[in-house]
């Protein structure tokens, strides 16, 4: 389980040219929830968001007020717990390209205090799983942008986590290997998982995701299935609720 409540976060930085400081309120009064057996996703333009408040969910970013909750431990007071029970894809995650996929996950076992028997076993059948398994002992260093990417989902997920978030999942991968992850998520789903997707392409939100919450400019807009959201808006797909929603922001900037 996943819950925000009033959540916000801002950023101070300097602009190069006048030197001068200025606020960005990246995140400004998020709450929602995300129950055991759902997929979330969370949709917004570029800079809307989305990473930073993934960010304060997987406990790497403190929020400056409100309060997120992670299988029932507050983020800021248990940040070890947090990170036990959530496995978190980032856009930048790297993998080390003088490794194999199972040296990879063999290490990242360790980290996380899996039993190496079992990170070993577990470890593969996410290779299987993710359509790797043949590259499990070859070197990374000549690895495709989505073996690169499967490698890193299968690290996330190899301690086994209750809560699973994923920022931008399918960027960059061509459509069979995003097959192949969304029908990963579909699996985690259904054994009960807890998972927040944040993504830029409609089309898989609309195919996947139980309920969506968009967000513009800090705040969360939706939060309803995407059927529901098309109905209330009268629009026929997610892209033109997108395009409403920055009309609106336009109009009330
Ligand atoms: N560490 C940081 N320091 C300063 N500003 C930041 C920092 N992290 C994010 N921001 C700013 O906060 C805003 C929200 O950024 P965020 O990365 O959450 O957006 P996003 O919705 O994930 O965008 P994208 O789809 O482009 O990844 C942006 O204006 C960004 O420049």
């Amino acid at each position: 389980m996943i819950q925000l409540s009033e959540v916000h976060k801002s950023f101070t930085v300097k602009d190069r040219k006048t030197r001068l400081t200025k606020r960005i309120d990246a995140v400004r009064g998020i709450s929602l929830e995300v129950r055991p057996g759902e997929i979330y996703g969370l949709l917004g333009p570029n800079g809307a968001g989305k990473s930073t408040t993934l960010r304060m969910i997987a406990g790497l970013m403190e929020p400056d007020t409100g309060s997120i909750h992670v299988c029932g431990h507050e983020t800021r007071q248990k940040p070890e717990a947090v990170r036990g029970c959530l496995g978190y894809l980032s856009t930048d995650m790297g993998v080390y390209a003088r490794f194999t996929p199972r040296e990879l996950l063999r290490i990242f076992g360790e980290f996380q205090d899996v039993d190496p028997k079992v990170a070993e076993r577990r470890g593969l059948h996410l290779l299987e799983k993710l359509q790797l398994a043949d590259f499990a002992d070859v070197k990374m260093e000549g690895f495709s942008s989505g073996q690169k990417q499967k490698v890193s989902i299968a690290r996330a997920l190899l301690h086994d986590p209750k809560v699973v978030i994923f920022d931008e999942p399918t960027t960059g991968l061509d459509v069979l290997t995003a097959k192949t992850v969304l029908d990963l998520l579909r699996i985690m789903r259904e054994e009960g998982r807890t998972v927040i997707v944040s993504t830029h392409v409609m089309p898989m939100v609309e195919d996947i995701c139980d309920r969506v919450g968009i967000i513009f400019d800090g705040k969360l807009h939706g939060d309803a299935p995407p059927r529901d959201l098309l109905q209330s808006r009268h629009a026929k797909s997610l892209d033109e609720v997108f395009f409403q929603l920055a009309a609106e922001s336009e109009g009330g900037n």
